[in-house]
């Protein structure tokens, strides 16, 4: 059993490749004995994790969700804990593994009710698994709403009742927030699976762990991946302020300067040999603060050996550069109102497209929104499936994509998208896109390819804000200074 952290590196499977997975184990075991190990692992969870958890309330769906559940509550009767299960199943149709597991918490004289109990010190959510087919409605639906606006700590078996597992999207009522990050806790087993990790799922599921049950997935093909903590790279002792590359900053019209700068000063302390702001705003004044960054006008860089990074701060004069910059950039990120104008306009997706055909490295960085603008959707299909809407956009503009958000997605063409762990809520203020933004840049302008530096800036301007002294405003400007590695 181990604990997912943001440095973990994992194959995600889907639902369907965890059926095959799944199918293939059975098939060399003796009967029931995956839901053996998943019960388990449950109940030893439980008591790691809740030891002193007196009442422990144990919600059993109709299929083999219930039956890991059952299964649990057998074996924390037989360790001395008292168990009171709830379950919604048909003895008559219950499916051959969960009943053999009914059997057995009935033998081992776990206690069933008709409805929850009065109280309870632990929740366990055995309800529905992967093979969640509807919203939970009826008993199902109030049992679930009960337990998570609780207070006693929830463990969602395999993945959190009403939750995709594909995508993270939440067929249920939206979970109130918890004050613990640890008051929820999911136990995957077999697989890890995509919807865990973004959309809803990071909420919902709260601290994941996984057990394999002694099951090999070297032979099944993963949705996706956490790409985990980047390796870190050493600096030769011979190098040179050339040696890290040139980033140039276009954004910043007038009133929106802040935005270009955040964008530099990130791209400079995340280790950029060079970094130019070339500002919109022809009367906005160097950051004093900052002597490293050199002004210019942008119209004058010649960024055929440069890292654009464009369009933060941009506002509707970013347009008029954007062929410049999609046709003569070395490398680019394409953040905010640049993803817009791309998005208004056909000629300039053409020259986004050609870039992609040229192979030349570029990164775009759009929020949820951002990125329903560019593949002319809304925003809720895009959160619907966050992997897939970041594969569509990869793939269509032959780009890396970083679609931002709860599980931020790091997608490019010819590989499995992976979804970053690290960052928390309080990213969520203005301007730390802009930052992201001139860390990726950095990242580029190092020589690293477009999907690398980016599922790396990525990591390492999440891993910042969880690093971040809880006593302390965490500010975009802050965190730009903070971005040196
Ligand atoms: N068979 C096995 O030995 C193993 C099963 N495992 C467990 O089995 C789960 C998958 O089991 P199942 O395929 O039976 O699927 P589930 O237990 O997730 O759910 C399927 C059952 O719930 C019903 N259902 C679906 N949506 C509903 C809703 N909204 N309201 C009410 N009922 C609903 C379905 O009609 C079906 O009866 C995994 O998530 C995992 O927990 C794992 O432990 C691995 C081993
Ligand atoms: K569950």
């Amino acid at each position: 059993m181990q604990r997912v952290t943001s440095s973990t590196v994992a194959d995600l499977f889907d639902v369907a490749g965890t059926r095959m997975l799944e199918q293939a184990a059975a098939a060399t075991l003796p009967p029931h004995t995956l839901m053996q190990r998943a019960g388990l692992a449950v109940a030893r969870l439980a008591m790691a994790w809740a030891p002193h958890a007196r009442a422990v309330w144990i919600a059993c769906g109709p299929g083999n969700n219930g039956g890991d559940g059952l299964e649990a509550a057998a074996q924390l009767q037989q360790r001395g804990f008292a168990p009171v299960v709830t379950w919604l199943g048909d003895a008559d149709r219950t499916p051959p593994d969960a009943r053999a597991s009914l059997e057995r918490a009935r033998a081992a004289g776990v206690a069933f009710a008709e409805s929850p109990p009065a109280t309870w010190d632990l929740a366990i959510d055995a309800l529905l698994g992967i093979g969640a087919s509807r919203a939970p409605d009826g008993a199902m639906a109030r049992w679930l709403a009960s337990m998570h606006a609780g207070a006693a700590p929830v463990l969602s078996v395999d993945v959190p009742s009403g939750l995709d597992a594909d995508t993270g999207r939440l067929t249920a009522d939206p979970m109130p927030p918890r004050a613990h990050a640890t008051a929820r806790i999911c136990l995957s087993l077999l697989t890890l699976k995509p919807g865990l990790f973004t959309a809803q799922g990071r909420d919902a599921a709260g601290e994941v762990w996984l057990d394999d049950l002694g099951c090999d997935a070297s032979g099944a093909k993963p949705a996706a991946r956490l790409a985990g903590a980047p390796p870190l790279h050493a600096r030769l002792h011979s190098s040179h302020k050339g040696s890290y590359g040139d980033v140039a900053i276009i954004g910043g019209a007038p009133g929106m300067a802040g935005a270009a700068l955040l964008a530099a000063s990130a791209a400079l302390h995340a280790g950029a040999g060079r970094v130019f702001a070339g500002l919109l705003d022809g009367r906005a004044a160097l950051d004093a603060s900052q002597p490293e960054l050199m002004l210019r006008d942008p119209a004058s860089l010649d960024l055929s050996q440069m890292t654009a990074v464009v369009g933060c701060g941009g506002g509707a004069a970013i347009c008029a550069l954007l062929p410049r910059v999609l046709s003569t950039a070395r490398h680019a990120v394409i953040d905010a109102d640049a993803l817009n104008a791309i998005a208004q306009d056909a000629a300039l997706k053409l020259l986004l497209e050609a870039r992609g055909r040229r192979a030349q490295p570029t990164v775009l960085t759009p929020h949820p929104l951002e990125a329903a603008r560019l593949l002319d959707t809304d925003t809720a299909e895009v959160q619907a499936d966050r992997p897939h809407a970041a594969q569509r956009l990869a793939d269509r503009f032959g780009s890396t994509v970083v679609l931002k958000g709860s599980g931020t997605v790091i997608a490019a063409p010819g590989e499995r998208p992976s979804i970053n762990l690290s960052g928390n809520a309080r990213l969520a203020s203005a301007g730390t896109g802009d930052a992201l933004a001139g860390m990726v840049g950095a990242a580029m302008a190092s020589g690293l390819p477009a999907p690398a530096a980016a599922r790396e800036a990525v990591w390492h301007h999440g891993h910042l804000a969880d690093q971040w002294p809880a006593d302390l405003p965490l500010t975009a400007s802050a965190l730009a200074r903070g971005g040196a590695r």
